[in-house]
């Protein structure tokens, strides 16, 4: 098998979740290490009013996070009066979860009723155009881990959830990634980028000669998630739009002696928290007044 959680599991989950939440919540967000995985002040999961909350050791069939001091937290709540459900850190395969059990939080934020999600993370800068700090719009990725096979949707599949064959050539949705554009350009804060994504196992960030490679693929940045959360999503027929906090550049030649490491990556997140909140804070309002646009 490739999971051990059936579609009963899953909708055990999401019963008790929802036997529990006064409110349905139409936008899953995930807050990745750029963005409040690891500490609470200022975090997005914070700004959250009208919050019930759920640490993930109290959730039944969900994995317990493995980062010391941070149990990670489903949190649901109003962002700006939009109904939603944040994931207030995710799961990696570095942790010694199977790809399966990594993305398992995104069939539960569909059985609790969303139909979009916003996928964020910290990521290494590879195209040389982006600095420290700045914010890339995932518009496509390449699935490294899946060319060997590792996929989340490896083994059996339950038609509850989605087809056997997916199409992944639009999973990141062309509208909501021109509205993210427009809401960040209206905020007048500056820059963004649209780019590629790669997810690698870590938890080791890249050699030179990975990062080189990497680069003459064609992918924009580099991190450790989003990916099978991603394909997880497309699978149940979510919209989604991803993007990535870049929050160190990659090294990619031998002469750079900075070296990649997870203070400056949640420092850089600390930095930008502000800003990353009020994007998601007016990109929820839009998608919601919009009526939630997108493929589904
Ligand atoms: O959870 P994300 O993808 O945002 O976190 C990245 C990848 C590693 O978990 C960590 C490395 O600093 O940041
Ligand atoms: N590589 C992989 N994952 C990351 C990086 C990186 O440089 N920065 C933040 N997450």
């Amino acid at each position: 098998m490739s999971t051990e959680y059936t579609y009963e599991h899953l909708a055990e989950t999401a019963k008790y979740l929802l036997e529990r939440v006064p409110f349905r919540p139409k936008i899953g967000i995930i807050c990745g290490s750029g963005m409040g995985a690891y500490w609470n002040e200022g975090s997005l999961a914070e700004a959250l009013t009208d919050k019930v909350v759920f640490p993930y050791n109290q959730i039944p069939h969900f994995p317990e996070s493995t980062v010391e001091g941070h149990a990670g937290q489903l949190v649901f709540g109003y962002l700006m009066g939009v109904e939603v459900v944040c994931m207030k850190g995710r799961f990696h395969h570095y942790e010694g979860y199977p790809l399966w059990k990594c993305s398992m939080p995104v069939r539960v934020m569909k059985l609790v009723g969303i139909s979009h999600l916003i996928a964020t993370n910290a990521a290494g800068g590879l195209n040389p155009k982006y600095k420290v700090g700045d914010v890339m719009l995932v518009n496509d990725h390449i699935n490294l881990m899946g060319f060997s096979g590792n996929n989340p949707l490896h083994g059996p599949n339950d038609e509850r959830f989605g087809p056997r064959f997916l199409p992944m050539n639009r999973a990141y949705d062309k509208d909501l990634i021109e509205l993210a554009k427009k809401v960040w350009d209206d905020l007048k804060l500056g820059p963004i980028h649209e780019g590629v994504y790669t997810c690698l196992g870590g938890p080791n960030f890249e050699t030179v000669a990975e990062l080189k490679m990497l680069q003459m693929v064609g992918v924009d940045a580099v991190g450790m998630s989003t990916v099978h959360e991603v394909i997880t999503a497309r699978h149940c027929d979510l919209t989604v739009l991803a993007f990535s906090l870049i929050t160190n550049f990659c090294a990619t030649n031998y002469e750079n002696q900075s070296e990649a490491n997870h203070e400056e990556v949640m420092d850089v997140g600390k930095m930008r928290q502000d800003t990353l909140a009020t994007f998601v804070q007016n990109l929820v309002l839009r998608i919601k007044k919009l009526g939630y646009p997108g493929i589904k």
